[in-house]
């Protein structure tokens, strides 16, 4: 037996890597899967190329666990290690590595949650064990060896007549470390981690029902065998070419990544691209509703089958990551902090294909089926409407298939929209005026106004589009966005020919005197026009500009500061060619007050402003009135 000393500059690393990062410590069962993987595919490369002529296989890795002797095992099937090379690879190579890794990363570890996914190695076993074996042959053919480490930089290693190629790492657990002998606790971290690992892996064993003969009796019993319990799928969809896959192949992939997901996905995008980078995946799109909550199922993120982490901020462009699905990359950097990541040549291209390949997945079912497209907008409008506002390139895509759809669902593209209104909607000023609604119901007696006119009203309900015109108004020329009821509709596309007042100048200010006797300064400004006799005599409309800086400001980011807490300010407008205006101006001060305040709740009313005490009493002399 040969016993040595690990050669290591720093006094004791061991104290170290058992500290580290204290809530990772489950990452090094990923670790050591992911070298019995690569031991594995390594075999394989040399059979390939025909540098060996050993057998390979089926070879697979199991992970047993030795509850009453306190041990975890990991096994594989691929090229081991020869005693030089565990000297050299394990003493040397792997502990330089784990060296070098906490060295540079003990003090920024706790900066980034992508630290500390990888890098660490075969020295991550030291965190859960106080004792780690290595009884490993070499495909070579020369004779196994056994190394073990009591967690000290004291190492022995010695000759073993283990026969069959392959390592076995085993983990002497620490007391408090024992959750990792629960099967339970194993099973997860392996589900979490190596659920799509290339190399199948055992995990105890499970009965399988066996099928019936066909000429089987009806009441015969099944049958049982008792199988491998492998626990991963070593051929994930996204491996494979888009060709080699139907749409139920994606669906199903989709079932298996996210099993407690009831609902479809809507469509899927699939990424495949090894210059001037590496990475496979497949994005979904989810049905999304307005409301932007947490979502549980995200992107994950995998490197060469193994899972990383699902939090691809700074990978994936922001508007992106409230899709779902796989990215598998070999080239995002992994130990370093966000603002780096952001920074990284690499990331920034993989985050620009991303983007251009959703876009051109839009495109492309924007042409091929124009009305599933119109179907499913409500669902993405929210991811492409925010892509619009935070990416100019992903604009000028997107401004080919957005869609605009009506009050009465006929959807246009922006050019279709503009073709269809610029005659009939561009004011005396050249500018073509844009109407929209948010809520149909609650602004029905203005779209109703506007149509009369002839005029398209757009009905525009995500949370962000008060930022979205904002952008459209600036990319576009000449055109402004107006909200139904922001003012009467001869107001709202001003055109040449003004309606003439029947009220003379004196009238006008009298009544004008007499409206704000009674009406509430505060609340309201009032704007005499004089409009058709067949308009209502009163409306309430609130200005585009104060509303929208308002909604801005209360989704966030944009709009003027300050003005989220502004009081709400609305436009009273009279009508001053309507008889009932006429009555009121002739009134005496009693009647006048009293008609006053009627039809202003009246206006209210059909505003949705009237509530509590006030439409209580609104109602109730509305009885006293006609009885
Ligand atoms: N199961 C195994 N079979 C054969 N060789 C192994 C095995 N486990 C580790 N090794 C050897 O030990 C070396 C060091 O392993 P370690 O996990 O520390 O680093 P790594 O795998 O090279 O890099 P990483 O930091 O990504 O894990 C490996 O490169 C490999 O040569």
């Amino acid at each position: 037996m040969a016993t040595g000393k690990i050669n290591v500059s720093v006094e004791n690393i061991f104290p170290l890597i058992k500290k580290f990062l204290y809530s990772d410590h489950e990452i090094f069962l990923r670790e050591l899967i992911s070298n019995a993987t690569d031991a594995t595919l390594k075999l394989k490369h040399l059979t390939n190329i025909g540098e060996t002529d050993v057998e390979y296989g089926n070879p697979t890795i199991e992970v047993k666990i030795d509850k009453e002797n306190q041990k975890l095992h990991i096994i594989d099937q691929g090229i081991g290690m020869t005693k030089e090379e565990v000297e050299k690879y394990i003493n040397q190579v792997a502990f330089s590595g784990a060296e070098e890794f906490l060295e540079q990363y003990k003090d920024s570890a706790k900066d980034s949650g992508i630290i500390g996914h990888f890098g660490l190695g075969f020295y991550s076993a030291f965190m859960v064990a106080n004792k780690v074996e290595i009884i490993t042959k070499s495909y070579k053919d020369e004779p196994a060896a056994h190394w073990i480490c009591e967690g000290t930089t004291d190492f022995t290693i010695e000759e073993a007549d283990k026969k069959e190629r392959g390592s076995e790492v085993i983990l002497h657990i620490n007391d408090d470390e024992k959750e990792f002998l629960e099967e339970s606790k194993i099973g997860e971290l392996l589900s979490k981690y190596n659920k799509f690992m290339p190399v199948p892996i055992k995990f105890g064993t499970k009965e399988k029902e066996l099928p019936k003969a066909e000429d089987a009796p009806e009441d015969e019993e099944a049958k049982n065998v008792t199988v491998d319990n492998i626990i991963n799928n070593p051929d994930p969809a996204w491996t494979k070419q888009p060709t080699e896959l139907e749409e139920e192949d994606y669906k199903g992939f989709y079932r298996e990544l996210y099993p407690m997901q009831m609902e479809e996905p809507l469509f899927h995008i699939h990424l495949n691209v090894d210059y001037p980078f590496n990475l496979t995946g497949i994005l979904y799109f989810p049905k999304l509703s307005n409301n932007m909550t947490m979502q549980q199922d995200k992107i994950q993120l995998y490197q060469n089958q193994v899972f990383v982490t699902d939090n691809v901020e700074g990978i994936v462009p922001e508007f992106l990551t409230m899709l779902r699905g796989v990215i598998d990359s070999p080239d995002i950097p992994l130990n370093v902090s966000r603002s780096y990541l952001q920074a990284d040549g690499a990331v920034k291209k993989i985050s620009s294909y991303i983007t251009r390949k959703v876009a051109d997945k839009l495109k492309s079912l924007f042409n091929e089926n124009r009305e599933d497209f119109e179907k499913k907008w409500n669902d993405i409008k929210v991811v492409i409407e925010y892509g619009m506002l935070s990416e100019d390139k992903f604009f000028d895509k997107a401004d080919k298939f957005a869609l605009y759809p009506t009050v009465d669902e006929n959807y246009f593209t922006y050019d279709e929209l503009q073709e269809k209104i610029k005659d009939n909607q561009t004011d005396k000023d050249g500018k073509m005026v844009i109407l929209y609604a948010s809520n149909k119901d609650e602004q029905h007696s203005y779209i109703e106004a506007a149509k009369t006119k002839g005029y398209e009203v757009l009905l525009l309900d995500s949370p962000i589009v008060p930022h979205l015109i904002q952008k459209l108004e600036s990319s576009k020329e000449n055109i402004s966005f107006v909200r139904v009821d922001s003012d009467h509709i001869n107001n709202l596309i001003k055109k040449e020919e003004e309606e003439v007042s029947k009220l003379s100048e004196e009238e006008k200010e009298k009544l004008k005197t007499d409206f704000e006797k009674v009406v509430p300064k505060e609340k309201y400004t009032v704007q005499l026009e004089a409009m058709d006799s067949s308009a209502a005599p009163l409306i309430i409309t609130q200005p585009e500009f104060m509303r929208r800086m308002k909604e801005m400001q209360q989704t966030g980011g944009g709009g003027m500061f300050g003005m989220g807490n502004m009081p709400e300010m609305y436009n009273l407008v009279v009508n001053t060619n309507h008889s009932l205006i006429s009555t009121i101006l002739s009134s005496d001060e009693e009647a006048q007050g009293k008609l006053i305040k009627q039809s202003l709740d009246l206006a209210r009313l059909s505003q949705n402003l009237l509530k509590g005490e006030e439409l209580t009493s609104f109602v109730k002399r509305s009885f006293d009135m006609i009885k």
